[in-house]
């Protein structure tokens, strides 16, 4: 059984996934599938009663919202997705439907009543293909629902408590997430463990085979699809199209056994030992269109052998602002980017095409032009621009890590190879240069920016007035807690340096008087009062005795009841993953990134307590701590 041909199928199509659930985003882009996230605005309100089943409500709300994603889209671009999806899970107990607890007491009934007991999973998925005609949006709907069964241990008050208190109820149906610390919850699961976790991949990818590769004369014996269709299933149903039967343009799947295989094949393999050969083996086709075998391509390591290639053709075409000079005049052809740039026409068309390769552009008769991605995360005034974090890391991560090899053998970071100095030269520079220290600044702009909202919204922090962002730089966490808790008081302290450059970056709007920058070295000076202290990427960046420094002045401004936000990557407890954070750790600096149960040591250490730790599924994750009381 080979599972590409089916995901191969929507390889040229442009792809919406109409949901904010990072679960559903990871689970499809685990097996290389490439689609853009446009969470979908439908209100999650059908009246429930309406229904004769559970699974009917929660297939209608999953039409819903890829149908408001789908209209959405069309309305405001004028340009229709070709395949918008949608799901909603809901856990059925008792004849009750229970949905994303509302808060602590909602999620603590949800539990109480799936406690001891077995309950069903349900997600209903609809999948709409969608056309232009003379500017109205048509639409063909496909829906189908998933149940799976889970039974909870008979589970102690204290422990409900303490699971809840972990903040992991709050965004998931029911109220626990299976695939975290909800698992350790559950006794069993009789089906598809995906589905629980929100998105039921299995049946989807016989739903496109049903779509895609319905009955002919030539399979009259395949009715119906209950297992995904095999080698010979796609070859006797070729219908021309090149993804269909031609793997070259597989991504993978995420997960690598140790030689190097996707998992699906790994788990084929070991399944199913009389047809190995079949499963290593894809269908190429030839010169001549015409199938043959070869053997299966170990898809993540080329991917990642070609990495490099691939972030050298983002940072030049963002150093050169090709996909600024894309939002305001595309579609453009090579030569008129080129003229605009100031670059080659060859050197230029042949970066464009890598560029619509890799998914960044879309490449049309009329030219090329942006995807919305790259419109919104790669114009250098796109709504959450990385444009800042790109050009840094072109400028200063590359030449860095060109030198990962004499980093790994010293154990040291490589500044004197990459740039010819030593690091207290080269942060005199960012104090001298004004260019670098806007460079830098929209950096850590674009990444406080991006995660503003899932660090803000990670803990209900709605009891704080006053907050103090400890090195908060341009302002970008403080000014999203403004607008989520009004009543809030923000603070950013930071170096005088930073603060004098900070209003380039200063959004318009409500709340923003309620944000203030006042300059300091929080190593050194006096820390302003707050009941909410924040540290934002601080602690990974610093050794053991700075942060010595840092925590012990916070504790001891912070009083008993206030609390102390770290934002932060949070490593596994194998400290491998998630891989980013594992790769930043290669720049060799002095500190270090952190597992769950290291912060919590750390923090608890400089008497703070109740540590709770909240994977937000964004680039960085978000750790609450209280200030304990002083013991008598
Ligand atoms: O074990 C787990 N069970 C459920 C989840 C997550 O729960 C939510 C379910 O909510 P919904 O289907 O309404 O989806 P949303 O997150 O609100 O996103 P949409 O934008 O699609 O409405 C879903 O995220 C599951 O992944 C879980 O994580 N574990």
């Amino acid at each position: 059984m080979v599972l590409n041909p089916v995901l191969g199928k929507l390889v040229s199509k442009r792809v919406v996934l109409a949901s904010a659930s990072p679960r559903r985003q990871e689970i499809l882009t685990n097996v290389g599938l490439r689609f853009e996230v446009v969470p979908s605005w439908f209100k999650e309100t059908l009246e429930k009663s309406s229904f004769a089943a559970p699974y009917e409500y929660a297939v209608e709300t999953a039409k819903q919202k890829a149908l408001e994603v789908a209209n959405r889209m069309h309305v405001k671009h004028l340009r229709t997705p070709d395949v918008v999806i949608g799901a909603d899970t809901i856990v059925t107990v008792d004849e009750q439907i229970l949905e994303k607890p509302v808060d602590k007491q909602d999620a603590y009934r949800m539990l109480s009543r799936l406690n001891g007991k077995e309950h069903s999973v349900f997600t209903g998925v609809a999948i709409i293909h969608c056309s232009s005609k003379d500017n109205q949006l048509e639409t063909e709907v496909t829906d189908f629902y998933e149940e799976t069964k889970v039974k909870f241990s008979d589970l102690s008050e204290e422990l409900l408590w303490e699971y809840i208190h972990s903040g992991e109820p709050m965004d998931k149906a029911g109220g626990y997430g299976i695939q975290a610390l909800g698992g350790m919850l559950v006794e069993y699961v009789h089906g598809d463990f995906l589905n629980v976790v929100g998105f039921p991949l299995n049946h989807f990818c016989k739903k496109l085979a049903e779509l895609y590769y319905p009955p002919s004369k030539h399979n009259v014996q395949h009715k119906k699809y209950d297992s995904i269709p095999s080698v010979d299933t796609f070859e006797n149903l070729s219908d021309g199209e090149s993804e269909s039967s031609n793997f070259t343009e597989h991504k993978g799947a995420s997960k690598l056994d140790s030689s190097g295989m996707c998992s699906s094949e790994a788990i084929y393999n070991s399944e199913n030992s009389s047809s190995v050969t079949t499963a290593l083996m894809v269908p190429l086709e030839n010169q001549n269109g015409v199938s043959e075998s070869a053997a299966k391509l170990p898809s993540k390591i080329l991917e990642l052998m070609d990495g490099f290639r691939a972030s050298k053709a983002l940072f030049v075409a963002s150093k050169l602002k090709i996909f600024d000079h894309l939002k305001d005049k595309g579609p453009l052809k090579a030569v008129d980017i080129a003229d605009e740039v100031g670059t080659s026409v060859c050197g230029t068309e042949r970066l464009l095409d890598a560029c619509a390769g890799l998914g960044l552009l879309e490449k049309t008769t009329q030219g090329y032009s942006n995807t919305d991605s790259t419109n919104t995360y790669l114009t250098s005034d796109g709504e959450y621009s990385l444009h800042g974090y790109v050009i840094h890391s072109n400028d200063h991560l590359w030449p860095l890590f060109t030198n990962l090899e004499s980093a790994v053998k010293e154990g040291t970071r490589q500044n004197h190879r990459a740039f010819g100095k030593k690091a207290e030269d080269l942060f005199k520079d960012y104090y001298h240069s004004q260019e670098v220290k806007q460079r830098f600044m929209a950096a850590m702009h674009s990444i406080a920016h991006l995660t503003a909202r899932d660090v803000a919204t990670a803990f209900d922090l709605s009891r704080f007035r006053s907050a103090c962002d400890l090195g908060g730089c341009t302002g970008a966490l403080a000014h999203e807690l403004v607008q989520i808790y009004p009543n809030l008081k923000v603070t950013v302290f930071d170096l005088p340096e930073v603060i004098a450059n900070t209003s380039y970056f200063q959004p318009s709007g409500q709340h923003t008087a309620q944000v203030t920058f006042v300059s300091g070295d929080f190593f050194k000076d006096n820390l302003p009062e707050a009941d909410l202290y924040i540290l934002s990427r601080v602690l990974h960046d610093w050794p053991d005795e700075k942060i010595h420094v840092l925590l012990s002045k916070v504790s001891a401004v912070c009083k008993p009841g206030s609390a102390l936000l770290v934002a932060e990557i949070v490593l596994d407890e194998q400290k491998t993953h998630p891989p980013r954070a594992v790769l930043q750790s290669l720049s060799m600096t002095e500190g270090k990134q952190r597992s769950g149960s290291e912060y919590k040591q750390l923090l608890e250490k400089y008497g703070f307590t109740n540590v709770q730790i909240k994977i937000t599924g964004n680039l960085l994750d978000a750790v609450l701590c209280i200030k304990k009381n002083p013991s008598p």
